[in-house]
């Protein structure tokens, strides 16, 4: 076979590689880095590891309301001490302890160098003066100790690491003010079509309402990228080409959605092709068949099949991976296993991505459901917002039974 239909089959796996190796081959990972404030580093990517300014906790500190004690002044039974003071949360005081004395202590307070054990409030009788303690007590209870989550200078986040909420917390509960991280890379998206129309536009025959751009530009906002767009470009070549001109200058990849397959409109194949070396491919998976890359004055594009569902999990797939690198961080975390909670057919030789539910059942099972009653089918627009996961059958298999084991993976 020959003409614009010809085309290299690949597996997933060999094409993401091509991505990686020739339609990166010297752009990524980017290095420039800059130092942001705590405030402003929510989804940035670590240049460097972050290492704890001090012991966390600082101090010694208690664990509980209650009483600070020397243990050697307690018995098995019921014990009178001397209250000699109180101690809150961020107070300095270190109130000195004689033999048979305690003091009042809150949670998180520091506990005097003299004591070493806490009795919570519960086991006293609450006294002020003097507290009577019954039962028995450890040495060492609910006393939370200096440097036990981690020491000074302990890293607390790798270079590479994104900063999520979680990371934010952590980095600054280790007293960190700024941190250095990687530039965002600038991603432009467009989408490709005299079909589309802006939502809530009014709809004449033949046009829908452009969805794939404004999911592509919200997964890159969501990823920590800088976004351009997204914008539309039609099928007229030349508008298609000053289009890609313009996105070209000062970004640092391209994503174009539709425009892939072999159709005679298919701008962006065809301009890709005669004007830019575009390589395009199929792909051994079902959705995302039609896929092509290339590099626009130097800039990487990458051209997703247009049908909603494709071009979905085609960034799932290909474009995650891409930004990954580009930013230098490890991809997240594999795939998961779930039992099917209803069965459905796979095409043979390719890689089926179902957008399912996720639930559990009565053993405590993960369970994975497609999220539209016609599965993977690609030009099913709506069945992502429903979707929690991607369920993935591999190559081999045709058919899922109810109650098969199958891969998942979280969007
Ligand atoms: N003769 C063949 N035809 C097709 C083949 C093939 O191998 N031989 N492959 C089919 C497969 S699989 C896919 S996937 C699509 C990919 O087509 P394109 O990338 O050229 O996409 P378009 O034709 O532009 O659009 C497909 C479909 O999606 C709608 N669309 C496009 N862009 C958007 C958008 N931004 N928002 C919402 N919906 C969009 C478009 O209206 C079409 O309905 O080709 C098959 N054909
Ligand atoms: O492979 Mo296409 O992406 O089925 O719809």
């Amino acid at each position: 076979m020959t003409g614009p239909t010809a085309r290299v089959l690949l597996t997933v796996d060999e094409y993401r590689e091509e991505l990686l190796t020739d339609l990166l081959a010297g752009s990524g990972p980017l290095t420039d880095t800059e130092q942001v404030p705590l405030a402003q580093a929510l989804g940035r990517v670590l240049a460097e590891p972050v290492r704890a300014r001090g012991d966390v906790p600082a101090f010694a500190n208690s664990g509980m309301d209650g009483y600070a004690v020397r243990h050697a002044d307690l018995t098995d039974g019921t014990s009178t001490l001397r209250v000699v003071g109180a101690v809150a949360a961020g107070s300095s005081l270190d109130p000195a302890l004689a033999a048979g004395e305690c003091v009042r202590i809150m949670t998180g307070a520091p506990v005097p160098t003299d004591a070493d054990t806490i009795v919570p409030v519960e086991l006293t009788d609450g006294g002020h003066d003097s507290v009577t303690i019954t039962g028995t007590v450890e040495p060492g209870q609910h006393l939370r100790g200096a440097g036990e989550d981690v020491r000074a200078d302990d890293v607390v986040a790798d270079a590479g690491v994104t900063v999520t909420a979680r990371v934010l917390g952590t980095l600054a509960a280790a007293g960190t003010a700024a941190v250095s991280v990687r530039r965002r890379p600038v991603v432009a998206v467009a989408a490709t079509g005299d079909e589309l129309v802006a939502p809530g536009g009014a709809l004449e025959r033949g046009q829908i309402f452009e969805s794939n751009g404004t999911h592509l530009a919200a997964t890159l906002t969501e990823l920590g990228v800088e976004v351009r767009g997204p914008v539309v470009l039609g099928d007229e070549r030349a508008a298609f080409t000053s289009g890609l001109d313009e996105l070209a200058r000062g970004s640092d990849l391209i994503i174009l959605t539709g425009g892939v397959s072999v159709g005679d409109f298919d701008v962006s194949r065809i301009v890709l092709q005669e004007s830019a070396d575009g390589v395009f491919r199929h792909v051994r998976m079902q959705p995302g068949k039609p896929q092509g890359w290339a590099r626009w004055h130097g800039v990487p594009v990458l051209a997703f099949p247009g049908n909603p569902v494709s071009t979905a999990i085609s960034f799932e797939v290909f474009g995650r991976p891409v930004i990954d690198r580009l930013l230098g961080r490890e991809a997240p975390g594999g795939a998961t296993l779930a039992v099917a909670g209803t069965g459905w057919r796979s095409p043979e030789g390719r890689r089926q991505f179902v957008p399912v539910r996720l639930t559990s059942d009565d053993e405590g099972r993960l369970v994975a459901t497609p999220a539209h009653r016609r599965g993977s089918a690609s030009h099913m627009a709506t069945s992502l917002g429903g979707a929690h996961a991607l369920a993935v059958v591999d190559e081999e298999t045709d058919t899922v039974e109810p109650g098969d084991l199958v891969g998942v993976r979280s969007l």
